[in-house]
């Protein structure tokens, strides 16, 4: 059986507003996202015997990472499902019955980007797992190809989380023939609950430092302390200025809406905001739901590695902290 393969991203949101509450219980967003080069790392393989058995591990190793957050291996902020909880089972459960498929999975997972961080790790691994699957799927034969439609793959997206559809690629995503094709770097808007996406092309790369301070928040809670904007800000002008072919000197349009309840949960959001530089090329925000923290770096001649050690010198207690730049949200799927 050929092992199907890909690096599912993580992603920041660079802009959230929380423009109302809905009756069932989500909150209708503008939030633009994209993409970064912080992955974990997903394999795949159908199997005859039926089931899904899903490995899940920490890369390079959980003892490194333990030891970046200074805590012990078994710490709770460790902790990756490896049942039905997990979304790559929920995926693979998915697809399975919509297709009719009746073999079975053999699924690793590495980990590398942390959970409760607001940075979609469950949501890229789920939309992988998706177009993993669909690609296995479809070499069935001919009637299962059809069957793994863009809308069908998309449908399911949306139940897993609304984050999902943004890591399908964009035609899957937005269900409209012809949106910018995959395999590159793209920046996307989302409204509704996070599954309305407008995607359009990066013309530069662009480069971010992201702490994550050792804290899990859950999306939830941080929902529950939100307000509803009274003069909400609009998306467009984040996505006008990333999709420039200069940011340089940009001033003060990143945004959150859910920083001030994600301080409020933990002191570690604050710390890690306080400890990222802020220059006239520098801004801060948080991601998601928090609690991970990021400096975009609107200069492309600024080295990124001072910057690094400086935030590794003044944020006290264990985090991981990173330099990464945009990427792809739906990575080239490698069959061996
Ligand atoms: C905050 C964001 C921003 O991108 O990201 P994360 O911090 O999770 O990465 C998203 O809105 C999270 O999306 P996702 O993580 O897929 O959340 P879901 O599983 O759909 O929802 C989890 C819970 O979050 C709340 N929720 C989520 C989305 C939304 N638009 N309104 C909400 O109120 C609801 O309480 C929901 O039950
Ligand atoms: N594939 C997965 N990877 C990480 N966490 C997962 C996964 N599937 C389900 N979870 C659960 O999802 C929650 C965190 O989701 P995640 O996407 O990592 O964070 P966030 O929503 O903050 O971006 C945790 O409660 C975790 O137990």
């Amino acid at each position: 059986m050929p092992t199907y393969r890909t690096s599912p991203p993580a992603k920041l949101n660079l802009f959230l507003e929380i423009l109302g509450r809905r009756p069932d219980g989500f909150h209708e967003l503008d939030t633009v996202m994209v993409a970064i080069d912080w992955r974990d790392e997903l394999e795949l393989t159908t199997s005859v015997q039926p089931g899904i058995r899903l490995q899940v591990d920490w890369l390079p190793s959980r003892e490194a990472i333990a030891e970046q957050l200074q805590v012990a291996v078994d710490d709770p902020i460790l902790f990756v499902p490896d049942d039905a909880s997990n979304l790559v089972h929920q995926a693979l459960s998915k697809i399975s019955a919509a297709t009719g498929y009746q073999g079975g999975w053999d699924v690793k997972l590495g980990k590398r980007i942390p959970s409760g961080a607001g940075m979609g790790g469950a949501s890229s691994d789920a939309a992988a797992t998706l177009r993993l699957a669909a690609a296995a799927i479809s070499q069935v034969d001919d009637d299962m190809a059809e069957r793994c439609s863009p809308a069908m793959i998309r449908g399911i997206a949306e139940q897993l989380g609304s984050d999902v559809p943004f890591f399908l690629d964009p035609e899957s995503a937005t269900g409209i023939p012809g949106a910018p094709v995959s395999g590159q770097p793209m920046i996307a808007r989302a409204l509704g609950r996070g599954e309305k996406l407008t995607f359009r092309p990066l013309l530069v790369s662009h480069r971010f430092l992201v702490v994550y301070p050792g804290v899990a928040l859950s999306t939830p809670r941080v929902y529950q302390q939100c307000q509803v904007s009274e003069v909400p800000r609009s998306g467009v002008s984040v996505m006008d200025a990333f999709c420039s072919d200069d940011a340089t000197g940009t001033q003060n349009i990143l945004y959150n809406a859910l920083e001030s309840p994600a301080r409020g949960l933990s002191p570690r959001i604050g710390e890690a905001l306080e400890c990222l530089p802020v220059t006239l090329s520098i801004q801060n925000s948080m991601t998601g739901s928090g609690s991970a923290c990021f400096a975009w770096i609107t200069d492309s001649g600024e080295p990124v590695e001072p910057l690094t050690q400086q935030v590794k010198g003044r944020l006290e207690g264990g985090a991981l902290i990173r330099p990464v730049s945009t990427c792809t949200g739906a990575p080239e799927i490698q069959i061996a």
